[in-house]
């Protein structure tokens, strides 16, 4: 398809650039202002006309107009002149109506045929085609339109060229016509003229006669004489008859001529009028041409499409350039080729109009034309009636002096013989007088005629020449749109030879490259023979070493085998003695603690505070001896008591020396031991301080001894791993201390247990893997916690809070856990014991303070009963023992960190809580004891 497109675009090419070329080398050539063709123009129009005449059968036609051309130059004209012009017209007419039979027109109407065939067609055969060509069918829908447009635009041409050549001729003839009317009339007026004067001469000399002879009278006429005067007086009237005649048919043409140039100008300026709207519409096309050219761009389109032309010629060339044409082809802009289709139908529209227009004109032409010929036929049968008149006229007068002697003699028998007869003659005299005077009124009424009629063919000669010169301005505007169109081309063919050059210099650089490829290609097959052979040879190595692979391995393995059990021999004597340093270690460790005690009592004495100086009782009261650790003196009711503690911590020690006191049972509790920290003391000595601190700044027990947990699991070689489970909760509400979101992101699992106890649940329990999940869940805790303010502390806690870490410990040489019931480290904030009527509670806070009192009381029952190394030991007296009974009972550790105010007025909690510590001093835990499972086997 697109190889017959391509075909039919270069057939359109070649037939419109040789319509060109004939009409460049045949243009019409200016003479005088008029436009006329040259010889060879002429051929070529002659030769399209002739073709179309032969084909009519209308040959004739073109001999007779040679004919008339022939005549033209002759003064007469015949009326078979006249029909011979008639039918050339008819034959004119009759050709311009017929088809045009040039080759372009045949090719529009091939492609018309061709376009049936293709609609007849089936719709899915059309549509698919249409799909698939749409760009280059509306391509060469616009060169069709185009070329259309052109073919008719140049009908329209010839045939308005046929037009102005058939009113030339028309004019010429009736120019002729005119001008030998005007030589008969004269010829006439002469002759008449000299008629007179003969008749005239001849009445002078009869005249004379009768003077000469007076004797004579009217009795001596003869009756011959006096029938000749009858004659006479006869063919004087019969001659003023004819002038009157003569007088109302001048008055007739003088009537006729006046319609005539009334209807002159009455179409003159019609036709003015007709020329003056044409050139406003060439003038309006021509704007609106330059419009359309330089708002839509109908030259880069146009040379879209020739481009798109030369692709389609460079795809016959190369079929790899096929697929690019297409891409290519589908990128056009649809805007051009509406743009095209939309000034494709305006022009269309406007050669309509002109061709309407055109016919129109042609029409009144004709219209003039038969009001002419019929003018000029009525003049020429008036001519002819003249003529025969003159004539007759000249004949008569013929007769008249043929018979001159006779009237001579009868003249002088008159003059002689009858008065009667000179009076006749005087009166013929004064008629032929009168006559004459007539004759020569009618004759300056006819050069008053002529005169107008020449004045009315000056005008009719301006209007002419009018006419040629409109009729060149549009010659001229026609030449100059082909001037344009000339370029237009020029520029279709330059921007078809750049499209071929680019296409050329793509083609090259194609091919080029292919080549280049080829070369390298051809350079590539021995560099891939051996390629080829030496994959094949590795192939064959890589079989081979499969083979060679498989034995080393084996080969391998056993040597690897033989190094292991190697290496795990000695392995085994090292870990042997790692578990003996750490059994040493563990031993040295529990010797340690042993030697410190199962129960230490820590005390730390909180330093006076800014707040604590602006109320009474002020002044301390409490002493430590910087010699002796364990000392603390409470001078009261003027006695001072010395009270004996494991430790005791001054005022000024800071958070970092209470933690290195309490480090070594966190070492415990990953060995096993269960072990218990709490801080017991009145409200407001600083238990809280002491277990949390202030939260990033200084921290307490919790944060560090978390911390210590932690560092064990990034000891380097650690041969345990450890999980920390987290109970936070009080021990007095049954409410959590935690409520743990399902979507923290530390949490890896949330497990809920059942009841242990009465209603104290523990509710959750939080495996935790980082240090900062365990210090998130202490924030939470901490800020769970109810704390109100009384007499005693701004923010007294109102509950025990006790933070249960339990860990396990797998051995990871043996796989032994370190216990079924894992290592438990309590970390208890007791309440602080306080007197109700000190602290001011009332209603619940009462109800508090009293439960926190009565706990308190269970765990003093507790330590008292272990102290008396009773076999029951009342943990479940209070909610706070029975939490704590893993913690406190036997082979346990536990630190308990006595908080004591130094200030006078907390003397009476002071030497309570010291007396407390004392007892508890006094207790006995027993060895501690390590919960381990047996090992399993090692894999
Ligand atoms: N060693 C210390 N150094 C500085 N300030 C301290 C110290 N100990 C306690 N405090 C301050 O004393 C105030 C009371 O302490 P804290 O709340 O810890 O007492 P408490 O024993 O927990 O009271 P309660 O039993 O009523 O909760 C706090 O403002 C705390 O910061």
């Amino acid at each position: 398809m697109y190889a017959f497109y391509s075909l039919l675009v270069y057939i359109f090419y070649t037939l419109f650039k040789k319509e060109e070329t004939s009409q460049e080398e045949a243009g019409p050539v200016l003479q005088g202002g008029v436009p006329t063709q040259t010889p060879q123009a002429a051929g070529s129009v002659s030769m399209e006309t002739r073709s179309r005449r032969r084909k009519d059968g209308a040959a004739p036609c073109l001999q007779k107009e040679r004919g008339a051309s022939l005549t033209d130059s002759d003064s007469s004209i015949s009326e078979s002149d006249s029909l011979s012009l008639s039918e050339e017209e008819e034959c004119c007419d009759e050709g311009f109506e017929g088809s045009a039979t040039s080759p372009l027109d045949a090719f529009l109407c091939f492609r018309r045929e061709s376009e049936e065939r293709r609609d007849s067609q089936t719709q899915h055969e059309r549509s698919s085609i249409t799909a698939g060509e749409s760009p280059l069918l509306t391509v060469m829908s616009h060169l069709l339109n185009f070329l259309e447009q052109y073919s008719h635009m140049q009908r329209l041409q010839e045939r308005a060229e046929q037009h102005r050549l058939q009113l030339r001729r028309h004019r010429a003839r009736h120019r002729r016509r005119l001008r030998a009317l005007r030589a008969a009339y004269r010829q006439r007026l002469r002759d008449q003229g000299s008629v007179i004067g003969s008749l005239e001469g001849a009445i002078a000399e009869q005249q004379r006669e009768c003077v000469s002879a007076p004797c004579s009278g009217p009795a001596m006429l003869s009756p011959r004489a006096q029938d000749g005067l009858h004659q006479l007086v006869q063919s004087l009237r019969r001659l003023q008859g004819e002038r009157s005649s003569l007088q109302g048919e001048l008055q007739s043409l003088q009537r006729q001529l006046e319609q005539r140039e009334k209807d002159r100008q009455h179409i003159a300026k019609d036709f003015q009028q007709e020329i003056e709207d044409l050139k406003q519409r060439i003038e309006e096309r021509e704007e609106e041409l330059t419009r359309l050219r330089t708002e839509t761009g109908v030259t880069d389109s146009e040379k879209r499409a020739l481009y798109l032309s030369a692709e389609n010629e460079s795809l016959k060339q190369s079929l790899s350039m096929t697929q690019g044409l297409l891409q290519q082809l589908s990128l056009l802009p649809a805007q051009s080729s509406t743009a095209l289709i939309k000034e494709n139908e305006s022009l269309r529209s406007r050669v309509q109009q002109l061709e309407s227009s055109l016919q129109l004109r042609a029409e009144q032409l004709a219209h003039l034309e038969r009001e002419a010929e019929q003018t000029e036929w009525r003049r020429k049968e008036e001519l002819h009636r003249r003529e025969d008149r003159v004539r007759e006229l000249q004949l008569e007068l013929d007769k008249e002096r043929s018979r001159g002697p006779k009237i001579k003699y009868v003249t002088q028998t008159v003059e002689v013989d009858s008065p009667g007869t000179l009076r006749l003659l005087a009166e013929t005299r004064e008629r032929n007088e009168h006559l004459t005077e007539k004759l020569s009124s009618q004759n300056e009424k006819y050069r008053e005629l002529e005169g107008q009629l020449r004045d009315s063919e000056e005008i009719s000669a301006s209007l002419q020449k009018k006419i040629v010169a409109y009729e060149s301005e549009i010659g001229r505007l026609g030449q100059q749109l082909l001037t344009e169109i000339g370029h237009l081309e020029a520029r279709k063919e330059e921007a078809v030879r750049e499209a071929a050059e680019c296409s050329e210099q793509h083609l090259q650089h194609l091919r080029e490259q292919f080549t280049g490829l080829q070369s390298r290609l051809s350079a590539l097959q021995p560099a891939l023979r051996t390629v080829k052979a030496n994959y094949s040879s590795l192939r064959s190595q890589v079989r081979s070493f499969s083979d060679f692979y498989g034995a080393a391995i084996s080969e391998a393995k056993k040597q690897l085998c033989s190094a292991i059990t190697e290496v795990s021999e000695a392995n085994k004597d090292i870990l042997e003695k790692y578990r003996k340093e750490v059994a040493l270690r563990r031993k040295y460790h529990e010797q340690l603690v042993e030697l410190k005690g199962n129960i230490r009592v820590l005390c730390r004495v909180k330093p006076v505070l800014v707040e604590d100086q602006q109320e009474e009782g002020q002044t301390t009261v409490v002493t430590t001896d910087p010699n002796n650790e364990s000392a603390v003196i409470v001078r009261s009711k003027g006695r001072e008591r010395t009270f004996e503690l494991d430790k005791v911590f001054q005022p000024q020690a800071t958070q970092d020396e209470v933690f290195q006191e309490i480090e070594p049972l966190v070492t415990s509790c990953i060995d096993g031991y269960n072990v218990c920290i709490f801080a017991y003391g009145q409200t407001g000595s600083g238990k809280t301080y002491t277990m949390e601190g202030i939260p990033l700044q200084i921290p307490g027990a919790h944060s560090r001894v978390v911390k210590g947990l932690f560092s064990f699991l990034t000891v380097p070689g650690s041969w345990f791993v450890y999980g920390f489970f987290v109970f936070p909760t009080t021990s007095y509400s049954p409410v959590l201390l935690v409520k743990i979101p399902n979507d923290t992101h530390s949490m890896n699992t949330i497990l809920l247990q059942s009841d242990l106890i009465d209603r104290i649940k523990l509710h959750s329990l939080c495996v935790c893997q980082c240090c900062s999940s365990f210090v998130q869940i202490l924030a939470l805790g901490r800020k769970n916690r109810i704390t109100y303010s009384t007499k005693m502390n701004q923010h007294s806690s109102r509950s025990h809070a006790l933070l249960t870490v339990t860990v396990t410990g797998t051995d990871l040489a043996n796989g032994a856990k370190t216990t079924e019931c894992p290592g438990k480290l309590n970390l208890v904030d007791l309440a602080g014991s306080e007197r109700v009527w000190k602290s001011g509670a009332e209603g619940e806070r009462l109800k508090e303070a009293q439960n926190i009192n009565r706990s308190l009381l269970a765990l003093g029952d507790v330590i008292q009963a272990l102290r008396g190394k009773q076999t029951h030991i009342p943990f479940r007296n209070s909610r706070l023992t029975y939490l704590l009974q893993d913690s406190l009972g036997k082979g346990n550790k536990t630190v308990m960190v006595v908080q004591i105010s130094p200030l006078e007025r907390n003397v009476e909690e002071t030497m309570c809580s010291l007396k407390f510590a004392q007892r508890v001093c006094k207790v006995e835990l027993g060895p501690a004891s390590r919960k381990i499972e047996p090992a399993g086997h090692c894999e």
